[in-house]
Parts: C-alpha cells; structure tokens; sequence
C-alpha cells in the first residue's frame, strides 16, 4: 500500500478488499502537518481503513508499515492498537455507549474509531491514561477539526473513570444470560460463542478457555517445505521452536513477526502456515486407502486449492512420493496465488468450478478444503468475527455439500476425499459430513489415524482441532472412503 498526501493509506497495486474489488481512490482533503506519533496513526488509519473500505487489519497493517517505514517499537505499538481494538470491538462499544449521550450507531464512523482505539489502551494496556486521551484527541483533531476532538476527549474521560472489570460488572449487572456474559468478557458475538459451546458440548471451563484462547494474540508457524528444509533447520534459522504435532511446522517467538519476512521465506524453502492447516493437509496424505487399484496413490486433486498454503504441502510431498496435484480453483486471481506457489512442483493448476469440473476422475486422494466461515481462525484475522452474520451460514453449508459430493464422484473406488473445514461451526462440519455420508454411501473412516500423535482428539471418526488444546487454529477434518 502506499500512502496519500495526508499519509493516510491508500492501496497498492494488486491490493483487494475482502470481496475482490479494487477499493475506489480517496477524495483528498486539507494538507496536516507530519504526525509525531507515527504508531497510533498508523493503527488509526488501519482501523479507519477496516472500517471504511472492508479491509482486512492483518493485510492493511503490514503494508502501512512498510509504506512509512515504521519498525521496531513503533511498529509493534501499532500492531498492538489495530488488532487489539479490531478483536475487542463489540466489548469497546458497549463501553463507549456507556458514555455517550446518544446511540452509538448515529455518531461520526471516523470518531467512532477514535473512541474505539483511545478505549482500548484506557482499558487493556499500561499506557498512561492522560497519553492515551491526548494522543487520541490529537488524531481526531487532525482528521476531523476541534469540535469533535472536545467530544471525544469527554467520552474518553468517562470511560477511564473505571477498569475493564468495573466496566464487565456494571454491563452485566443486570443479565440473565451467562453466554451472553461471556461472549462479552472474551469479546465474542453471542452467536459465534454458542457456535463454540454446541461444537464442544460444554458450556463452562472449556467453552471458556476456547473463548480466552481464541481471543489472544497467536504465534507465527511456519511450515518447512517437506523435501526441501528440515524444520529443525528451520527452527534454527529463524530461531523458532519445532512444532509439537506437525513433522513440518515451527512456531516462532512472539513478536516475531518480522521474521516471517527472512530469507528462508523468500528463497522459497518455508512458508507462514497455521500448524492446524498443516496437520490436514498431511493427514489428507496419511489416509488409509482401500485395496482397489493395487494400492496405487499417485493422482491427487486439490478441489479448492486458493490462495495454495495446502497445495504446497500436496505437491511436496507428491514430489517425494512420486504423484501429481490437480489443484482446482473457480478464482482466477487466487489460481494465480496456487501457480505461484506451487512453482516447481508437480501440480497443475486449473480455474474451473469445483461442483463440475471437466476433469478425468479416478483420483486416489480429494482434499476439499471447502469455503466456510472461517470461525476456526478467528484469532488471525482480527475484525473478522464482527463482520460475519449467522445468516452465511446456510448458503455455505450448500456449497460445501456440493463440493463433497463432486470430490466424492472424482475419487476412484478405495480412494479417500478428505473434507477440512477452519470453523468448529456444527452445520459445517458434523452436519455437512454426517448426511453426505449417508446420501452418498461413503464409509466414514476414524480420520484420527491420520494425525499421529495429536492428543485430545475426541472419540472420532471426525477430528476438531482446537486454539486451546492444540494451539492451532480451529481446523475439522473428515475422511470418506469410497466402497472399493
Ligand atoms: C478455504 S479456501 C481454500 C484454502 C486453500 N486450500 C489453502 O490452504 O490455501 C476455499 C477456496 O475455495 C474457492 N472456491 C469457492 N467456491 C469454489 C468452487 N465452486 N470451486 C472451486 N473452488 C471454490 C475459494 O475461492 C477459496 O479460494
């Protein structure tokens, strides 16, 4: 991204909001002098950005930073704001509405992201509560003029004039809904918190700890290419340790962002990868076969390939193992993603529909990492969980089942589809599986086989990974077999 005049973002090349379009150019305003705090206004902007043009926070943020050259504890000040106050925002504006004097729905969106930003170092950080005011006045005086920043310095002065806690007991004094209460304290939706009680049959301490866990900043993992990095060599490298479930996986130090950006990155030997991305896309390699086709394994297909994290861990081992990749994806620019990443690897790329591909069939191994929700990886992109509707829900579950049942028609007898899903959300997982199974004649294999060494895994056949239990994100895996 590059910056305008006012230094406020403005996209790159290439750059895309989250429904694929190229976000319309900025109006220009008045000149403003250079800002002295170059980390709030970056986190101000990032979240304006969020805000204003659906922008993603983990894809803006690194951008701005570099566009204006932000580093070190600038930097990570900046990173701390914008994901904080994008994660926390439902909490933040239940405070603020506390404090203001009309619905919070009718004030200003560029103040509205100002209070967001100045309460959340009032209530979750150590910075000095005058600074944390000031700084936010003076933002908002730069980008808005006198009269809102006295507005904005009183609504911040009411909200400091009690803690987090204070501020949970008085919001929730008069509740009679602890999901509710909950979903509050972990900054959650109420829907998506229930979404995580029906998928862990609980409602207390563990609900809880999946809440707090999926509310907390994640480490960086990266994956080491199978064949081409060991991720002990990785690890050294990049001073990482190796991960404790995934034979390729590295979880870095925290805060150490930056060196996801190392040369072991860019020559190509390793990659960022969630170890829950990881653990399926080899478990989708590790699945037991039937004995038709003599046991043959060496035509794979990929049926919803982009942006290709998975396809890479696919074509690595195909490589190894002596297989081929047909990877499937129905949009061009993330098939460009899959080409790119898969360069060198014995996969062929195709930008087709998933539900009728014109493709040969017979495959041994389907992987269908099928659209979803995404709640399973909540924790990696901030604002995310106050973007999605439980409404998306439905349409999702038609798209997924129809890609299972062609991935199942493109499997040969004996042959595997593995379903994934990053969401633990029960219609998209158990509900999708369970009836595919039955309408299809599938045999649902213990997927758990698949993921040697992983603990918790529940009774089977379908696996869950969990931010709590596994320290990934909230990956679902099935295995259906088809009768040899
Ligand atoms: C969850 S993402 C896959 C992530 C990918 N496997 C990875 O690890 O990087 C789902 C992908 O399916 C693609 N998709 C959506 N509908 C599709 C369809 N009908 N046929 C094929 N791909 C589809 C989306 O564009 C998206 O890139």
């Amino acid at each position: 991204m590059t910056g305008d005049r006012r230094g406020r973002p403005r996209p790159q090349r290439g750059y895309r909001d989250r429904r694929g379009h190229r976000p319309a150019p900025r109006k220009q305003g008045p000149r403003r002098p250079p800002t002295r705090d170059p980390a709030r206004r970056a986190a101000f902007d990032a979240l304006r950005a969020v805000t204003e043009r659906d922008a993603y926070a983990n894809l803006i943020l690194p951008e701005l930073l570099r566009q204006r050259r932000i580093t070190g504890r600038d930097a990570a000040l900046a990173t701390e704001l914008t994901y904080g106050t994008a994660r926390a925002t439902g909490l933040l504006d239940a405070i603020v509405a506390r404090c203001v004097d009309r619905k919070l729905d009718t004030v200003d969106p560029v103040v509205r992201d100002a209070l967001r930003l100045g309460a959340y170092q009032l209530l979750r950080t150590r910075i000095p509560h005058h600074a944390a005011v000031a700084s936010t006045v003076d933002l908002v005086r730069e980008d808005a003029g006198s009269r809102v920043a006295g507005f904005v310095n009183a609504v911040l002065r009411r909200v400091s004039e009690k803690d987090e806690q204070q501020w949970l007991a008085e919001l929730t004094a008069d509740s009679s809904d602890p999901l509710a209460d909950l979903a509050l304290r972990t900054s959650h939706p109420r829907w998506i918190a229930r979404a995580f009680a029906e998928a862990l049959g609980d409602k207390g301490d563990e609900l809880r700890a999946a809440l707090e866990a999926d509310d907390a900043r994640p480490a960086v993992h990266l994956l080491a290419k199978p064949g081409q990095i060991s991720a002990e060599e990785l690890a050294a490298i990049t001073g990482g340790d190796v991960a404790p479930y995934s034979p390729y996986g590295v979880h870095l130090p925290s805060g150490g962002g930056d060196l996801a950006e190392s040369e072991v990155i860019e020559e190509g030997l390793a990659t960022v990868q969630d170890e829950g991305s990881q653990l399926v896309a080899v478990a989708s390699v590790n699945a037991p076969l039937g004995d038709a086709a003599d046991g043959r394994d060496t035509r794979w297909l990929d049926l919803c390939a982009g942006p290709g994290g998975k396809t890479v861990v696919l074509g690595c081992l195909a490589q190894t193992m002596g297989a081929t990749v047909d990877a499937v994806e129905v949009a061009e620019h993330r098939a460009r993603l899959v080409r790119e990443a898969t360069d060198g690897l014995p996969v062929t790329v195709h930008v087709t529909d998933g539900r009728a591909p014109e493709l040969d069939g017979d495959y041994d191994r389907v992987l269908v990492d099928a659209p979803c929700s995404g709640l399973g990886a909540l924790r990696r992109r901030p604002e995310a969980r106050w973007r999605k509707q439980p409404g998306d829900i439905a349409e999702l579950t038609r798209l997924q089942t129809e890609l299972l049942a062609s991935a199942y028609r493109l499997v040969r007898p004996g042959g595997v589809v593995t379903y994934v899903v990053c969401s633990p959300h029960l219609a998209e997982t158990e509900g999708v599986v369970m009836a595919s199974a039955q309408r299809l004649g599938a045999e649902l294999i213990d997927a758990r086989v698949a993921f040697p060494g992983v603990p918790h895994l529940g009774d089977g056949p379908t696996v869950q990974l969990w931010p709590h239990r596994h320290g990934t994100d909230a990956m679902f895996c099935a295995m259906l077999r088809k009768p040899a």
